[in-house]
């Protein structure tokens, strides 16, 4: 089987017992912790910055750590969660005026380094930029929010992703972002996904557990 990472979001889980909601996840068998930024000016919502990432890495947390961006402008931030324990970052092309730059910036830190494309941001951000790149996110729903309906489209475009990622012949994680489900998860990863973030599916239920060994199963029959 491949390996298929799967990356519960935190931002459906209780904020008010981050920690203990983290461990859980963990403990269920989630591989990495989606940390989810949101600035109340690149998209709609306000979340949590690199204080609270550090935190958890104070809290005991050893697993990887992938925080995606949605801030504008995106360097400062870059530095910020460096420092805070960040093990991989993901910013979104419209977010950078030069994306070559942060790309680099995330590198120097020695982390992974992603660019992330909306539901309707075309893929000729990657030209020029593959060989930098460990992660491709591709957003399922426009961000800002957790609990919204994957949008089908996406599904040709994770396809289209997959194929450039192949003929470069590099090792780049092909990670997915929104509305992912026990439901769809199989056809999601047999259009080329390896990487699994899902929020509301995972905190939205009482048993991570069960949830996430039925992800797994669901992936264990994917054909891939
Ligand atoms: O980046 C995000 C939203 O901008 C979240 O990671 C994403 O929406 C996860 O939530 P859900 O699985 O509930 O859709
Ligand atoms: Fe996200």
């Amino acid at each position: 089987m491949k390996n298929f990472l799967i990356a519960p979001s935190i931002l459906s889980a209780n904020f008010a017992s981050l920690g203990q909601e983290v461990d859980a996840v963990l403990a269920a068998g989630a591989d990495v912790i989606h940390f989810d930024v949101m600035d109340n000016h690149y998209v709609p919502n306000l979340t949590i910055g690199p204080m609270i990432c550090k935190a958890l890495r104070d809290h005991g947390v050893t697993a990887p750590i992938d925080v995606h961006l949605m801030v504008r402008p995106v360097d400062h931030m870059i530095n910020e969660f460096a420092k805070a324990g960040a093990s991989m970052i993901t910013f979104h092309a419209e977010a950078s005026d030069h994306v070559d730059r942060s790309l680099q910036l995330i590198k120097e830190h020695g982390l992974k380094a992603g660019l992330v494309f909306n539901p309707a941001t075309p893929l000729h951000h990657l030209d020029y930029v593959m060989d930098k790149l460990d992660m491709i996110l591709l957003m399922s729903v426009n961000p800002g929010f957790g609990g919204q309906s994957f949008i089908p489209s996406t599904l040709q475009k994770l396809r289209d992703v997959r194929q450039l990622i192949d003929a470069s012949g590099r090792d780049i994680i092909l990670e997915i972002d929104g509305g992912v489900k026990v439901d769809n998860i199989r056809e999601i990863a047999e259009a080329g996904a390896d990487m699994f973030v899902a929020g509301s599916a995972i905190y939205g239920q009482e048993d991570y557990k069960k949830v996430i060994d039925e992800m797994r199963s669901e992936l264990e029959n994917a054909n891939v």
